[in-house]
């Protein structure tokens, strides 16, 4: 091991200032054990307090602020747990409020009547008296501790600060530790894209991230510290991609006469030009003897599963089979009904197997692909069982796959022997587009971002419960003039019983309003037999019944195009994503569409987030981003394990733009020096091996 190897490895235990007790607490609270760890452990925000603001310069958008002013009285407010102190702070321009709930009977103890001091807090605004709320109080005399300052803030837990291991202590600590790195810190971007990017140095950067003097050095060494992890994040996962390539050859698909005839022949509709665009970059990657890994995304709605028959009869008239894997029975089912007459007419042998295809009729099926005289298989997780064998499968379209697993992905690799076959992933789960390429760094991405001509906006409203009376007439409207309706209830896990319980009432209450013979109802749930359901939106696609009552079930891919009011009961139990998705199952033909939400009175600011952006916009990627600024990335797709979302610094929500700039210079670099043999590479080798055998972002440590 080198030099720096073995200082970025030391212990905690060696640095200036700690001791054994406070290292053994970081250990076990934060898991930072050595020099390295600790550097790395960037601050969450940081506090402004270089300079101190008057009570009448106060403005409610300020993160924080700090003034200087006088204690005049106080008193407390309420009872039990709600009681709170309230005291009045004054300077020359005026008067507001500090206000404290926890430790109330303490803080009042210290309090000086008339005493000088600086507080610091996010101010906060009620008929036009600010506040602060559990402000950080000083006494504006003890000069020395309130030097004013530009001061970071750790993430740091209670049992620390109460052994006095506050932001600053951590803060002094980290000067020390900074002082004693600097010699060993290194470059670790190549020079040019440090002067293309203008980027500060590595040193610089991580002197500021810590220690930064005023908002302008913050910035740069934020900026910098981000485009390193998102440039390091995208070299890995193309130079993985360029990898997977090399090693999987895939079937050259090059006869296009089967395609054409559908094309010209058959296709019901115009291909809408995004559509064309998609079935392009497919037929290319069936011309490269490589496998093609494609990621297919495609709001609600806009047509995706023409696309991939299309794939389909490009793998068939060439002699290969082709098979699309549909997360749910309804959408097999949907997708096999859909295609079937469009099979029939080119005289093409389309199958189905889901969990509920008998034994009798699974024994033919098998044999009808091993033979090869089954040219399409459309199924559920019944496809990747081991009894399932073709003759050769040449093309494997996986609808909506963030409900399949990885191993499940790989057992479909291998159901062909010799060459793997070509997988084309569909989603309509929109994915921010900078979201997409870290997770699905290894995928090609294909987006189709425009609906089929003559589709209007859906209308979204949100109505309170108490106008149900005025929905139910809106939905009588509806289905006077021929159009029918969803009504959709939340179901979760947790509370199942709680669950069904509303959707039956639900049920109920909708019978009494819209009685038989006029109207019919059906409904939709988890618990009903596969053939059950089957019936159902066999009779609400027939437009036998006009309302289908449902949980979740109908959430992805089921096409009904005559449905054209969407009603969500208790939108505010529904992620945004999932209004979305949900929201999709109308629009889908010619019709006007609508979408009611249905709530409560009390809404947290999330909900009313949700329910505004809903209202405002129809378009899929705009609720995504919308959607990742809420929750962030983790719970999105449930990736988070994947290993790729390691992020220390940068944030997927926000750093779109360096992102993208990050991955333009990895692919730049990849594809003038693959094995990044050239000197002016060195740094991103050297950083690479430390990586690799480190796997922190520390890296290389020659
Ligand atoms: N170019 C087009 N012009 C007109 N109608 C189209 C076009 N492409 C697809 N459609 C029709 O639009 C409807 C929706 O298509 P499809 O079911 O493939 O959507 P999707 O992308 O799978 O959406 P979701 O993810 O919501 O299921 C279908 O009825 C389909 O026949």
């Amino acid at each position: 091991m080198t030099e720096r190897a073995t200082f970025f490895d030391t212990s905690l235990l060696y640095l200036k200032g700690l001791g054994p007790q406070r290292t053994e607490l970081l250990n076990k609270e934060l898991n930072l054990f050595t020099y390295g760890d600790l550097i790395q452990y960037y601050p969450f925000r940081y506090d402004d307090r270089t300079r101190y603001y008057t009570i009448s310069e106060l403005m409610e958008s300020m993160p924080s602020a700090q003034i200087r002013g006088r204690l005049r009285d106080w008193y407390m407010e309420g009872e039990g747990p709600k009681k709170r102190l309230v005291a009045t702070f004054t300077d020359s321009t005026g008067s507001m409020s500090l206000v404290w709930f926890q430790g109330v009977t303490y803080i009042e103890k210290i309090l000086r009547r008339d005493g000088e001091y600086i507080a610091y807090g996010k101010p906060q605004s009620f008929n036009g008296q600010f506040s602060i709320v559990h402000p950080e109080l000083e006494n504006a005399n003890t000069t020395s501790e309130n030097e004013p300052g530009f001061f970071p803030v750790y993430n740091l837990t209670e049992k620390l600060r109460k052994r006095h291991l506050d932001s600053k202590a951590i803060g002094k600590v980290m000067r020390v530790l900074l002082e004693q790195a600097w010699p060993h810190i290194h470059e670790t971007l190549p020079e040019s894209l440090v002067q293309q990017y203008r980027l500060v140095g590595k040193r610089e950067a991580m002197w500021n991230i810590h220690l930064p003097q005023n908002q302008a050095w913050l910035k740069q060494a934020q900026r910098r510290l981000k485009f390193e992890e998102l440039f390091y994040n995208q070299l890995r996962l193309i130079k993985n991609k360029l990898l997977q390539k090399e090693e999987f050859p895939g079937q050259i698909f090059r006869d296009t006469t089967l395609m054409k005839h559908f094309y010209n022949d058959l296709l019901p509709f115009e291909l809408t030009g995004a559509q064309q665009r998609v079935i392009k970059e497919v037929y290319a990657d069936f011309l490269t003897g490589k496998q093609m890994n494609r990621l297919l995304q495609g709001d609600v709605g806009s047509g995706k599963t023409i696309v991939a028959f299309i794939a389909c009869l490009m793998a068939v008239g060439n002699g290969a089979q082709a098979c699309l894997m549909a997360p749910t029975e309804i959408l097999a089912d949907q997708h096999y009904n859909g295609l079937k007459p469009f099979a029939e007419a080119l005289g093409l042998n389309l199958g189905i197997l889901t969990g509920s295809t008998n034994k009798k009729r699974r024994v033919v099926l098998h044999d009808e692909l091993q033979s090869g005289k089954m040219h399409i298989l459309v199924g559920t997780h019944a496809l990747l069982e081991d009894v399932v064998q073709y003759k050769n499968l040449g093309l494997c379209i996986i609808d909506e796959q963030h409900r399949f697993g990885v191993a499940q992905r790989a057992k479909l690799w291998r159901k062909n022997e010799t060459v793997p076959p070509h997988i084309l992933v569909m989603t309509a789960t929109p994915i921010p587009r900078t979201l997409a390429m870290t997770l699905y760094g290894n995928l090609d991405i294909s987006i189709i971002d425009e609906l089929p001509k003559g589709r209007k906006p859906i209308k979204t409203v949100h109505k309170y419960d108490k106008h149900r009376s005025e929905v139910f007439g809106f939905m009588r409207q509806q289905i006077e003039l021929g159009r029918q309706v969803y009504v959709v209830y939340p179901l979760i896990e947790e509370s199942e019983t709680l669950d069904y319980k509303d959707l039956m009432d639900g049920f109920e209450g909708m019978q009494r309003a819209f009685p038989r013979p006029k109207y019919e109802i059906g409904m939709l749930h988890g618990k009903m037999l596969p053939y059950e359901k089957d019936d159902e939106m066999k009779r609400f696609l027939k437009q036998e019944t006009h309302i289908m009552v449902a949980t979740t079930v109908i959430e992805v891919g089921v096409n009904v195009p005559n449905a054209s009011v969407m009603v969500i009961e208790s939108a505010e139990r529904f992620g945004l994503s999932q209004l979305h998705q949900l929201r999709g199952r109308v629009g889908r033909g010619a019709d006007q569409s609508y979408c009611v939400m249905m709530t409560g009175y009390k809404l947290s600011s999330d909900t009313r987030t949700r329910l505004e952006t809903m209202v405002r916009t129809n378009n899929g990627f705009e609720i995504a981003d919308v959607d990742l600024q809420l929750r962030g990335p983790g719970d999105l797709t449930g990736t988070q394990q994947s290993g790729v979302m390691d992020l220390m610094i940068a944030d997927l929500a926000k750093d779109g733009a360096i992102l993208a700039v990050a991955r333009e210079s990895a692919q730049a670099i990849l594809s003038e020096d693959p094995e990044l043999l050239l000197p002016k590479h060195a740094p991103i080798r050297t950083h690479l091996d430390g990586l690799k055998q480190t796997e922190s972002n520390w890296g290389r440590i020659s």
